[in-house]
């Protein structure tokens, strides 16, 4: 039997709790988290403040009672503020002030992640929103409220942004959506995808400011407007969503990391000190189309990285398979998907690559019912012929497919070995002559 500690109880936390207390084994889980709520679900933050959905009570799915009634102890409004690493003991903050130390075998970091904030006059202002808890979407929520809020200026056009820039046109706002970048989505997608999203958003009215880098923010009190290198722009709330980072204070220089903080960990999800694990947003992650370890923050790792180590705190060895980053997005009426590196990223990491596209109808040309348009382009190593990434667009829901190159990534398949891959062909379904089979035939 071992005393485990789990720091942070949001998706990787849950997951290893859930795994631990999973084997019966009696061993003691001892938890802190510094929120008051466990598994907030942000993908539907979006979907909650542009009501397409009534009510944000279906995005948590475990609670204090669910875990403790597993057999673990929860201290919830509890920050642990520091881990001497050699005595093996966290000292923390208990939510009635009392100043505690806990001992541990095994401790496992699920501390997550925080929002980039850009450091600019005015990002204290009021009506400057930060997207990354259950509060903040209830405080954007009471704010909307007000009829004076009428402009949203989104900074950040990644997946949160345009999530968000969304949600506000269907709130009646009107929204500017400013990125540094060219285009939305350049972290996922080429150009020929983003600019898709980004005429199915500037269709819907919203005003996209990018190549353009915001320098102050502007108001007395409040929100008056925002500056930019380029222009300026008249809003009445400011959304910062420029990306995460790690929130790894409590490695105190003892823990490795990569260069941006983030816990270095092994295939086990162990620390470069044994016995501490690292889970989640806080932690690196096996990149397979480079093989490097990487950051790449989603919930989908947090989930995978809570399992692995809950196995192996428990002594049961587990190792990750890697990862590809598999991101989706669906905007109005469009759907994106992704894996691995786009063309422009594996350029700019200095991969040799070559790619290839197709676009056709999703299902048999003579169906008469809906029958989208799909278009696909699958990027692989100029010299291995190994692929390193997907990225598929329509207004149907393929997103299916893209597990299937998730795989190939991670398996390390040649373009070439899609090319009499056996798909199945149903009219109902595709085309006998499918995307992914003439994509992978058109290879170079
Ligand atoms: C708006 C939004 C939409 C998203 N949509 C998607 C999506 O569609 N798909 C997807 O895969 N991912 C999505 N993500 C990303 C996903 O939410 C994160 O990757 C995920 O939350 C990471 O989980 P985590 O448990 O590692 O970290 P976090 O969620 O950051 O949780 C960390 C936990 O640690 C606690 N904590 C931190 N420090 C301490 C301390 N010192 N003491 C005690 N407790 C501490 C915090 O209170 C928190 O509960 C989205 C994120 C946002 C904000
Ligand atoms: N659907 C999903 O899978 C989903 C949804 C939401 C969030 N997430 C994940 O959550 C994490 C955080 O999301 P995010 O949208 O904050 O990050 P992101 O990395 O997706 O996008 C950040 C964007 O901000 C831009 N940017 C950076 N600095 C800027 C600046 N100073 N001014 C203007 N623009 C700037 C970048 O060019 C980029 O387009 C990501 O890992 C993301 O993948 C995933």
């Amino acid at each position: 039997m071992s005393k485990i500690v789990v720091v942070g109880a949001n998706h990787a936390g849950t997951a290893a709790i859930n795994t631990i207390t999973g084997f019966n084994e009696n061993n003691e889980v001892v938890v802190f988290d510094q929120n008051s709520n466990i598994s907030f679900l942000g993908c539907g933050m979006a979907l909650w403040i542009g009501e397409q959905i009534s009510k944000p009570d279906g995005l948590f799915y475990s609670n204090k009672e669910k875990l403790e009634s597993q057999g673990a102890k929860i201290n919830m409004n509890s920050s642990v503020d520091s881990v001497d690493f050699d005595k093996k003991i966290v000292h923390a903050t208990l939510e009635n002030g009392q100043k505690i130390e806990e001992s541990y075998d095994k401790l496992i970091l699920a501390t997550g992640s925080l929002p980039i904030v850009p450091n600019v006059k005015g990002k204290d202002l009021e009506n400057v929103q930060m997207v990354k808890l259950f509060q903040n979407a209830e405080d954007v929520i009471e704010k909307l409220k007000n009829p004076e809020i009428k402009t949203v200026a989104v900074v950040g056009a990644g997946y949160i942004g345009v999530e968000l820039a969304e949600a506000f046109e269907r709130k009646g706002k009107k929204v500017v959506l400013i990125d540094t970048m060219s285009t939305a989505l350049s972290n996922y997608y080429d150009i020929e995808f983003s600019t898709m999203m980004d005429k199915n958003l500037e269709s819907h009215g919203i005003q996209l400011a990018y190549g353009e880098m915001v320098k102050e923010i502007i108001g007395t009190t409040k929100v008056e407007g925002i500056i930019t290198d380029k222009n300026q722009y008249k809003c009445d709330m400011v959304i910062l969503a420029v990306g995460f980072r790690p929130n790894t204070a409590l490695g105190g220089g003892k823990l490795k990391t990569l260069a941006n903080g983030a816990y270095l960990v092994d295939e086990t999800q162990q620390t470069n000190v044994k016995d501490v694990y690292a889970i989640g947003d806080c932690a690196s992650v096996l990149f397979n189309s480079t093989g490097e370890n990487s950051y790449i923050a989603l919930a989908t790792n947090a989930v995978r990285s809570g399992l692995i180590a809950g196995h192996n705190v428990c002594g049961k060895h587990m190792e990750t398979n890697g990862v590809q980053g598999s991101n989706g997005i669906a905007i109005y009426d469009l759907k994106m998907v992704s894996t691995g590196l786009s063309e422009e990223r594996a350029k700019k990491l200095g991969l040799e690559v070559e790619s290839t596209s197709f676009e056709d109808l999703q299902k048999a040309a003579f169906i008469e019912t809906e029958n989208p348009k799909v278009k696909i382009k699958i990027v692989y190593d100029k010299n291995t012929r190994v692929v390193i990434g997907a990225q598929m667009a329509s207004t149907y829901d393929m997103s299916m497919g893209i597990h299937m190159f998730s795989l190939a990534i991670q398996e390390k398949v040649t373009i070439d070995r899609l090319k009499l891959l056996d798909i199945l062909f149903l009219p109902h379904f595709n085309q006998p002559y499918n995307y992914i089979t003439m994509a992978a035939l058109s290879a170079k």
